[in-house]
C-alpha cells in the first residue's frame, strides 16, 4: 500500500533539502505530480498522461476551498479567479500567477491548464473563449522550435492577462519578452528552426508554393530537415488558428510570402571580386532574385543594401562597402528583425482582436499568468543567457519580497536587493547602462566593455574578474555562479538596422512588409503602429529591463500565486527521477532559499488587513466556538502568532480600527450583492415575459405566413421562407409583411425589431447572397429567415440528424438548427475576417457551404452530432427565387 505522504511540505516539522527531496521523490513515484509548499504549488512534470485533467476533475476544482482536496494545477487556477472576484477573504483583486522552471519542466503545459481551467470557471462558452484559447497553437508555431532539451520549446516569455467584468472574462492580452530571434540564422547541433518554416513547408498546397515561390525544403539553409507527416496537419492547425483569431487572406498571404523571403535570403551567400566590392556568388544570384521579389523589393536595391552601408554626413550620402562578414551579418539581421517584427505583429493583432469590448468606464479585474524562462546555467552563456537572468534576478527579488516574512528580514533584503540594484541598474555605472554606452560607440569592441566592468566592480561581492583571450565576465546571481561569453554582446543589443534597409523596407510593395518597418518600437519592446517618423534606438537589455519594471509594477499590485515546474530527469523519459537533477532545480527555482526564510517565520503569511479579515468572517458566523474546529489546526495557531506578532508590531487601537472598517465593508458588499441579485431577478422576469411575448407573436406570424403562403405554392414546409409581395420576391418580404400586420403589442419594441431585420436582410443581400448562391439556387439545407418555431415545425417529424440553416432574426449571422431527441440551434457567426464560425467551436470555414459540409464529418460540440440530412426546401421555387435575388442584387 502506498504511503501517505504530506501535501504541504509546510507542514512538517522539519523541512530540509533531505526530507523536501524525499516527501517529493515519494509522491512522484506514485503519480502525485503536485505538492505544496504553502503557498507555491511545485509540479513536477511526469512525462506521460496522467488521468487528472479530465472533465470530472476540473469540475471537483470549482470553489475548491470549500472542499479538502489534493494539490493541483486547476486549484491554484480556482483560488486565482475565487481571490479575483472577492469570495476569499479579502476584496475583489488583481492575481498573477508566476510559473517558472527550465526548458522542459511543464511551464507552457501549466499554463495552457490554467488558462483552461479558468475558462471553466466563468463558465465560458462563447466566441472570445475559444479564441483565447486558439491563441495558443498561434504563438506556439512562431515562438516554440525543438531543442535538445524540449520538442516543443518556447522561445520566449509570455505574460497573458485575462481581463474579466465580474465572474466573465471580456478580453485578453498578452506581452512578449526575449524572442529568442537568433534561432532564425542559427540552430546549434540537434536543435531547429521556428516550428512554423517547417509546419509551411510540409503542409503548404503545390498551388501555393508556386505563388509564394517556395522550393523543395532541402534546398533551405535556414530550415533543413525531414518533413514528417504532422507538420502538415500543423500547418492546417495553424491556418485554422489565423481563421480563429481574425487574420485577413491577404494579411496570410502576405506573412507567408514574407516567411518565404526569409528562406531565400538564407542561402544568399557572397564572394570577393577584384575590385574592393563584394558580389553575390554565381550559384545564389537566383536566391537573390527569389528574395527579391518576395519581399517585393527591387533586386539591386537589396543587393546595394547587402554589400554597403550608405550614411548622411552634412547632407552628403556616404557609401562604405562591407566585407564578407559584415555582409553575412546584414543579410542575418534582415532575417532576424523580419521574422521578430511578423511575431510582434502577429502578438498586436491577437490583442487587438481579443481587446474588451466594454465601456472604457467599465473596470476590469485581471488576473496574469507569468510564463517565463527559468534561470540558464550552460557551458557557454551569451546575452541572451544574461537577459533571461536578468529577468529571473528580477522575480526571485519579486517572489521573495511579496512574502511579509521576507520585509521583516534584513538579512534576504540585504542579500537580493544589492545585487540587482548595484549591479545591474545603477546609472551611470550599472551593467545596463555600460552596455548601453558602449553599444552607442560604433568602434567599441565587447572586449572594451568587458574591461570596463572589470575596472568597474573588481571589488563587487557578485562579480568575478576573467582573465582569458575571450571576453568572459561571472556574475554571482541568487541561483549560483555564472560565466557570461560578451562575445557579440554588442552586435545582439543593438540589434538595430541601417537605415538604408529599413528604407528598403518601407518602401516594399508586400503592404505587410512595408507597415511591419515602418513601425516604431516601444520603450517596452512592443511593435507599435506607425506613430513617430524616426525609430526610437532602444537598446535590446535597455527594453528587456524596461518591461520586466512594467510587468514588475503590475504583479507587484497584485495577489500572487506560484508555480514552480521541475524536470524530472534529463532524458524526457517517465517514472524517471534524478535525485541531483531535482535539487540543482529547487535551488535555481529559489525553493531552497524560501524554505529557508519561512522555517525562520510563519508558513501562512496574510497580508495584515487580509488576516484580520478572516478572523472577523469566522467572528461573523456568531457560533465562533463551533466554527474553530472547521478550521485547520494549523491556521488557527498561525493566526495566533500572526494576532501577538501584530499586536506587539502596532498598537491595538489601529487593529481594532481596522476590524470596524472591514466589518463595514463586508456589510457594504452584503447590500450590494443582495441589490445585485435583486436586480437580476427582476431582470430576468422581463426577459422570460420579453420571450414569451415574443413566442406568441412567431405563433401569430407562423399562423398568418402559413396561411398565406398556402396560396403561392400549396407546399407547407418552404412557404415560410418565400412569399411573393407585389409581384417581386425577396426571401425576408414574408417576415417584414407579417410583422407589420401584427398588433403592436409595444410600437417602440417593434420598430426596433423590425429595423433589426431590415439591417439583417440588407446584410443578407449585399454580403451573404452572392457567396451562398450555386448555379442561381440557394442550397437545400438553406431556409432564409424563419422563426426558431418554425424551424422546430419543419424538423418534429423529420429524423435525427436531420437539420437546416436560417438566417438570425435579430443579428447578423445564421443559426443552424439540428434536429436531435429535441431540437438543438447553434449560433452560426461570420467574424469580420469573412469566415464562418459555429460558437463554441474551434473551428473557422470560407464558406456556410463549408462549415455545413465539414460537420457531417465531424461531430458539432459538446454532443458531437453530425449533419446527416438536410431539411430541403422545394427545389423548383427555390432556385427561381435564388436567382431573381441574385439579379436584383446585381442590379
Ligand atoms: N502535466 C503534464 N502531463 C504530461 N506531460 C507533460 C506535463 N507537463 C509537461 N509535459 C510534457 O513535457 C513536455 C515539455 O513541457 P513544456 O513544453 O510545458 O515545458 P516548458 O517548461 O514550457 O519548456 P520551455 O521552457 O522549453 O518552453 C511537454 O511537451 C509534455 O510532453
Amino acid at each position: 500500500m502506498d504511503l501517505k505522504l504530506p501535501e504541504d511540505l509546510a507542514n512538517l516539522s522539519e523541512l530540509d533539502e533531505k526530507s523536501l527531496l524525499e516527501v517529493l521523490t515519494g509522491r512522484f513515484t506514485q503519480n502525485l505530480i503536485y505538492t505544496y509548499i504553502g503557498d507555491i504549488l511545485v509540479a513536477i512534470n511526469p512525462f506521460k498522461y496522467l488521468s487528472i485533467y479530465e472533465k470530472e476533475v476540473s469540475e471537483r476544482y470549482k470553489c475548491h476551498e470549500k472542499k479538502s482536496l489534493p494539490p493541483h494545477i486547476f486549484a491554484v487556477a480556482d483560488r486565482a479567479y475565487q481571490s479575483m472576484l472577492g469570495r476569499l477573504a479579502t476584496g475583489p483583486k488583481n492575481q498573477c500567477i508566476v510559473i517558472s522552471g527550465e526548458s522542459g519542466a511543464g511551464k507552457t503545459e501549466s499554463t495552457k491548464l490554467l488558462l483552461r481551467h479558468i475558462m471553466e470557471l466563468c463558465k465560458a462558452n462563447s466566441q472570445l473563449e475559444q479564441q483565447i484559447l486558439q491563441v495558443n497553437p498561434l504563438l506556439e508555431a512562431f515562438g516554440n522550435a525543438q531543442t535538445v532539451m524540449n520538442d516543443n520549446s518556447s522561445r520566449f516569455g509570455k505574460y497573458i492577462q485575462l481581463r474579466f467584468q465580474n465572474s466573465s472574462v471580456k478580453g485578453a492580452k498578452i506581452n512578449e519578452y526575449l524572442l529568442e530571434k537568433s534561432r532564425v540564422v542559427h540552430q546549434d547541433e540537434g536543435e531547429q528552426n521556428f516550428h512554423i518554416f517547417y509546419f509551411m513547408l510540409a503542409g503548404i498546397s503545390t498551388e501555393d508554393k508556386e505563388i509564394y515561390g517556395l522550393l523543395d525544403p532541402t534546398r533551405y539553409r535556414f530550415g533543413q530537415e525531414h518533413m514528417v507527416q504532422a507538420w502538415r496537419v500543423k500547418y492546417a492547425e495553424v491556418c485554422n488558428a489565423m481563421d480563429m483569431v481574425g487574420f485577413e487572406e491577404q494579411e496570410k498571404v502576405d506573412m507567408m510570402t514574407i516567411l518565404a523571403g526569409i528562406l531565400s535570403l538564407g542561402n544568399i551567400t557572397f564572394e570577393t571580386t577584384d575590385s574592393d566590392a563584394l558580389k553575390v556568388s554565381e550559384a545564389s544570384r537566383g536566391w537573390l532574385k527569389a528574395t527579391a521579389g518576395q519581399f517585393g523589393v527591387q533586386e539591386e536595391d537589396l543587393l546595394k543594401s547587402l554589400t554597403c552601408t550608405t550614411s548622411v554626413t552634412r547632407g552628403e550620402a556616404i557609401q562604405r562597402l562591407h566585407n564578407q562578414q559584415q555582409a553575412e551579418d546584414a543579410r542575418d539581421s534582415i532575417a532576424k528583425v523580419a521574422y521578430g517584427r511578423v511575431f510582434g505583429w502577429i502578438v498586436s493583432k491577437i490583442n487587438e482582436l481579443l481587446a474588451p469590448k466594454v465601456d472604457c468606464d467599465v473596470e476590469l479585474n485581471e488576473i496574469g499568468i507569468l510564463d517565463i524562462f527559468g534561470f540558464e546555467n550552460f557551458a557557454v552563456n551569451r546575452f541572451e543567457q544574461l537577459c533571461i537572468n536578468l529577468a529571473n534576478e528580477q522575480l526571485q527579488y519579486f517572489f521573495n519580497h511579496v512574502s511579509p516574512s521576507y520585509m521583516e528580514n534584513s538579512f534576504t533584503h540585504a542579500r537580493f536587493a544589492p545585487l540587482f540594484q548595484d549591479l545591474f541598474l545603477t546609472k551611470p555605472i550599472g551593467i545596463l547602462s555600460l552596455l548601453d554606452e558602449q553599444s552607442a560607440f560604433p568602434q567599441a569592441t565587447d572586449r572594451d566593455f568587458v574591461d570596463k566592468l572589470n575596472s568597474k566592480f573588481k571589488t563587487a561581492p557578485n562579480f568575478e574578474v576573467v582573465r582569458n583571450h575571450t571576453p568572459l565576465f561571472t556574475i554571482v546571481h541568487y541561483a549560483g555562479k555564472v560565466q557570461y561569453n560578451a562575445s557579440g554582446f554588442l552586435e545582439k543589443n543593438r540589434d538595430t538596422i541601417p537605415a538604408n534597409i529599413r528604407e528598403l523596407f518601407i518602401n516594399s510593395v508586400t503592404p505587410l512588409l512595408s507597415v511591419l518597418f515602418a513601425a516604431t518600437i516601444s520603450r517596452t519592446g512592443t511593435l507599435m503602429p506607425r506613430k513617430a517618423k524616426v525609430l526610437l534606438n532602444v537598446c535590446v537589455l535597455f527594453s528587456v529591463q524596461h518591461s520586466l519594471a512594467v510587468l514588475m509594477e503590475k504583479m507587484f499590485a497584485a495577489g500572487p500565486h506560484f508555480v514552480r515546474c521541475i524536470k524530472p530527469n534529463r532524458s524526457k523519459q517517465p517514472d524517471q527521477l534524478d535525485s541531483k537533477l531535482v535539487m540543482d532545480q529547487l535551488r535555481y527555482n529559489g525553493l531552497m532559499e524560501t524554505i529557508r526564510i519561512r522555517r525562520d517565520g510563519f508558513s501562512w503569511r496574510p497580508a495584515f488587513k487580509e488576516f484580520a479579515e478572516r478572523l472577523v468572517c469566522r467572528r461573523e458566523n456568531r457560533d465562533f466556538l463551533s466554527s474553530l474546529h472547521q478550521i485547520p489546526l494549523c491556521l488557527i495557531l498561525d493566526s495566533v502568532c500572526c494576532c501577538v506578532d501584530y499586536r506587539a508590531r502596532i498598537c491595538r487601537r489601529r487593529f481594532l480600527s481596522l476590524l470596524a472598517e472591514i466589518r463595514r465593508q463586508r456589510q457594504a458588499q452584503r447590500e450590494r450583492e443582495e441589490r445585485e441579485e435583486e436586480e437580476e431577478r427582476r431582470r430576468q422576469q422581463l426577459e422570460d415575459e420579453r420571450k414569451r411575448r415574443l413566442e406568441l407573436e412567431q405563433e401569430n406570424l407562423r399562423k398568418n405566413c402559413v396561411h398565406s403562403s398556402s396560396g403561392a405554392d400549396g407546399s407547407g414546409s418552404h412557404t415560410s421562407f418565400f412569399v411573393l409581395s407585389c409581384g417581386q420576391a425577396t426571401p425576408f418580404d414574408n417576415e417584414l409583411n407579417a410583422s407589420l400586420m401584427l398588433q403592436p403589442i409595444d410600437e417602440e419594441r417593434m420598430k426596433e425589431k423590425h429595423l433589426k431585420k431590415t439591417n439583417t436582410i440588407r446584410w443578407f443581400k449585399e454580403t451573404q447572397v452572392r457567396k451562398l448562391t450555386r448555379d442561381g439556387g440557394f442550397p437545400c439545407w438553406f431556409h432564409g429567415m424563419i422563426t426558431r418555431r418554425q424551424a422546430e415545425d419543419l424538423l418534429i417529424d423529420r429524423p435525427l440528424g436531420c437539420f437546416l440553416v436560417r438566417v438570425g432574426q435579430s443579428r447578423e449571422g445564421y443559426t443552424l438548427t439540428f434536429r436531435s431527441d429535441r431540437c438543438r440551434h447553434y449560433m452560426v457567426e461570420m467574424q469580420s475576417n469573412g469566415k464562418y464560425v459555429i460558437l463554441g467551436e474551434d473551428r473557422a470555414h470560407s464558406s456556410l457551404t463549408d462549415l455545413v459540409q465539414y460537420h457531417t464529418q465531424v461531430g458539432i460540440k459538446p454532443f458531437m452530432e453530425l449533419l446527416t440530412l438536410p431539411c430541403g426546401q422545394v427545389s423548383v421555387l427555390h432556385s427561381v427565387l435564388g436567382s431573381l435575388l441574385c439579379v436584383s442584387y446585381r442590379l
